[in-house]
């Protein structure tokens, strides 16, 4: 995919191709998405109604964004509390072979697996809390607005295989909640620009390992 800078504002399906260089079909399929969630949000509410006008920017741009930040090869994406599918869903669509959505909520896991199914996005839902889900040893866990970091590592540690890195988009927060995560652990940390959200950040973490603990 190609990196170039997101325009603003009114960013549409043409604005995604054109910043993330998708095929026509993966930009069908995006479009096939969107409508189902304007037709399934005001029944289950999966995302801000305020959000709905601008989901191709606000959703599966803010998603997308993490797919060049996958380590080459990577195949096992885990996704915990995945909600309307953000981010795993749209790393689905836009290529990683293999990917678990993690959803508690049993409505959600309904709509993930229609547009998993409508999609045919490799996407596994697991309708499940993250704290007792299983899923394959994973090359990367990633969650968007689930919980602090010092939650999300150990939900994380179930899933990742030695060596999987965790990709987590941030807010304004991400430099408190880093501090109070390496009380308990260990990590070599990343973190990138969001394209999307000018006060986030993108973090990327490896070599996680809680303290005191040799990293696997
Ligand atoms: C704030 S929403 C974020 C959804 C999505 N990641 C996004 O950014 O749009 C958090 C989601 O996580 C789910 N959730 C909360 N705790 C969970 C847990 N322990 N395991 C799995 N899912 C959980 C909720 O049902 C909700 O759909």
């Amino acid at each position: 995919m190609s990196n170039t800078r997101l325009p603003a504002p009114s960013f549409r399906a043409t604005d995604f191709q054109a910043a993330f260089g998708v095929s026509r079909e993966t930009l069908d399929r995006l479009a096939a998405y969107e409508a189902l969630l304007r037709k399934w949000n005001p029944a289950i509410n999966l995302v801000a109604r305020s959000t709905l006008d601008d989901v191709w920017e606000r959703h599966f741009a803010d998603s997308a964004q993490l797919f060049a930040l996958l380590p080459e090869g990577t195949r096992v994406l885990v996704d915990l509390g995945s909600g309307a599918g953000f981010p795993g869903l749209v790393l689905a669509i836009l290529g990683v072979p293999e990917v678990h959505l993690i959803e508690s909520d049993g409505r959600k896991a309904a709509f993930l697996r229609e547009v998993a199914r409508v999609t045919g996005a490799p996407a596994t839902v697991h309708a499940q809390r993250a704290e007792q889900a299983e899923a394959p040893p994973a090359d990367a866990v990633s969650a968007r607005a689930l919980a602090d970091l010092s939650a999300l590592l150990p939900l994380a540690a179930r899933f990742l295989r030695p060596g999987g890195i965790c990709l987590f988009p941030k807010g304004r927060t991400a430099a408190d909640e880093l501090t109070r995560a390496r009380d308990s652990w260990t990590m070599r940390v990343e973190e990138f620009p969001s394209r999307t959200d000018p006060s986030g950040a993108l973090l990327r973490l490896s070599e996680i390992a809680p303290r005191g603990m040799q990293i696997g």
